[in-house]
């Protein structure tokens, strides 16, 4: 067994992880990361990039669907050829992999640690059965695996997972996607608008990561209308056959349906990659998902030199935030005891299906009682409608006391970027007014929230003026 003395051990080699390495090197501290799969990052490999890609080809396919509404004929059938799909996939991709390994290629070799580790204590850790590594501090950055519920192993080796579609060489004929959160909105409706038969069953009513009633409401018309989804699906039985997954299901229409697949795409949330680490052998509190509480402007958890940061910390599973909290927990671990909060930042989520959907600001469950929203509907929307991207509904919040926008969620056209106007202006704490006050160009989608902030704007005055009566 070698032994070997760092001051920050940084478990697990992804965004969080890579990030944390950086800003500890950064204080001029030795740091060593340990990783026990391959290198490249969840994001590039099987995440945020492949999804993107496969996206960007539906979009294609789905541009020649739209175009005879413009007049545009296209003469001929359209053809998708799964193979050349999947290959441009696969191989933008690796290059994108490419960069990490990079990235990962440039630390020393004496920095980098293969196998997986466990916890002997707050401050060693044992990877594999080969290196003892004893740490001043520790950051825990394993990231997280899907979710995937007992009742799907009955699909045997049909059940798949978001990393399995991005390794196929070619499209399959039929997909049965569980899960309509992000990652299987995403994914079905791309696949979808590759020509694969796609029916998305899901559990709960849950939509997209989507809280606000009206809006998600909308967004599952607004999918209904595309594609099969039910997001409170009746599913008697799943059998593999063969080389086919059977579901007996009760459709939308209520009737009892049989149908075969040939993949069942469990996309039913993701838990955190804590329960290996043998934090039983720490200090730390857990809480019921088993994972350390910790403190989410410093990373620290409880009072031990260990940090917690990206996905593994079952928090806000993004992209963006994993950066943000690899660098304040890379940076605390390496000057502990001397820990600092470090800078959060707005929420924004977005999902790229189409119509995309955001959410941005104060989560609609955590609204102040009396909240005060704003709507706008897309189906009439000048620009929107120019596009023929006309569908949707925009909902924000502002606070009924002080005029503040607080928040919104969104099913509509162009939210990839409406979401950062929203997260901006949350930050910078603006109010209703004040965003009223800024520029909007014509014709443009942002229109839209401008309706729709006059519109919360009005209930705001109308709110004050029933005030002032009340106090007259
Ligand atoms: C299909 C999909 C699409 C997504 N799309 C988006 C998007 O569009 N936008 C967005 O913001 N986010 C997106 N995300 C989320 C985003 O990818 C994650 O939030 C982010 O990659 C998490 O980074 P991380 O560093 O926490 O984890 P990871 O990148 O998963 O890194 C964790 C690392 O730890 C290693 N590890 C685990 N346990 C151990 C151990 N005991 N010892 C050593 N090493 C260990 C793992 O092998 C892994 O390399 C998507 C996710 C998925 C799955
Ligand atoms: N665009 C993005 O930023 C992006 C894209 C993909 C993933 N992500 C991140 O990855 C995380 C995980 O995504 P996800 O889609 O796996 O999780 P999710 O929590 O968004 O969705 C899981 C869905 O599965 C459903 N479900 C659970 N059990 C089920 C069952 N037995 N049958 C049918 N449906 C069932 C839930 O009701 C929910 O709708 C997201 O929260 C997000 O942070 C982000």
């Amino acid at each position: 067994m070698k032994t070997l003395h760092t001051d920050v051990a940084v478990i697990g080699t992804g965004t969080a992880g890579m990030n944390a390495y950086r800003a500890a090197k950064a204080q001029g501290k030795r740091a060593i990361v340990i990783e026990s799969g391959q290198y490249g990052t969840t994001c590039a490999r099987v995440g945020c990039m492949p999804s993107k890609l496969l996206i960007a080809a539906a979009e294609a396919s789905h541009a020649v669907d739209e175009a005879p509404r413009f007049g545009v004929h296209v003469e001929g059938d359209k053809r998708i050829d799964g193979r050349e799909v999947m290959q441009r996939v696969r191989s933008e991709r690796d290059r994108f992999v490419g960069f990490i390994l990079d990235a990962v290629g440039s630390y020393p070799e004496a920095d980098k640690l293969q196998g997986y580790a466990t916890f002997k204590s707050d401050t060693v850790l044992l990877v594999d059965e080969h290196t003892e590594v004893h740490a001043k501090a520790v950051v825990i950055a394993t990231g997280s695996t899907p979710a995937v519920p007992g009742m799907f192993k009955a699909a045997g080796d049909r059940l798949i997972v978001n990393d399995d579609v991005f390794e196929w060489a070619d499209l399959p004929a039929r997909v049965a996607v569980f899960g309509p959160g992000v990652i299987g909105l995403e994914l079905g409706q791309a696949l979808h608008r590759l020509g694969v038969h796609v029916r998305i069953f899901g559990l709960g009513g849950l939509l997209g990561g989507l809280n606000d009633p009206a809006v998600k409401a909308n967004a599952q018309q607004v999918f209904q209308n595309e594609l099969y989804l039910d997001t409170d699906a009746d599913v008697k039985h799943i059998e593999q056959v063969g080389d086919e997954v059977e579901i007996r299901y009760v459709n939308l229409d209520g009737q009892e349906t049989v149908e075969r697949f040939d993949y069942l795409l469990a996309a039913t949330g993701r838990r955190p990659n804590v329960a290996g680490l043998k934090l039983e052998n720490t200090s730390l509190e857990l809480d019921d998902k088993g994972v350390p509480v910790f403190d989410r402007y410093t990373m620290q958890a409880g009072k031990a030199p260990i940090f917690i940061a990206g996905d593994v910390n079952n928090t806000v599973p993004l992209l963006h935030e994993a950066s943000d909290e690899g660098r304040i927990a890379g940076q605390n671990a390496a000057n502990f005891p001397n820990v600092q909060p470090g800078k959060r930042r707005a929420p924004i989520a977005v999902v790229f299906c189409d119509p995309q959907i955001l959410a941005v600001g104060k989560p609609f469950k955590e609204l102040p009682d009396g909240f005060v929203t704003g709507e706008v509907n897309f189906d009439d929307q000048g620009r929107s409608r120019v596009m023929l991207k006309n569908r949707g509904l925009l909902h924000v919040y502002a606070d009924p006391r002080t005029g503040e926008f607080l928040g919104a969620e969104m099913v509509g056209p162009t939210a990839e970027h409406m979401a950062h106007l929203l997260a901006w202006s949350v930050q910078q704490r603006l109010t209703v007014a004040q965003m009223l006050d800024m520029p909007f160009y014509h014709p443009v989608v942002e229109e839209g929230l401008r309706t729709a902030l006059r519109d919360a704007q009005a209930r705001l005055d109308e709110l004050q003026a029933r005030q002032h009566k009340a106090v007259a």
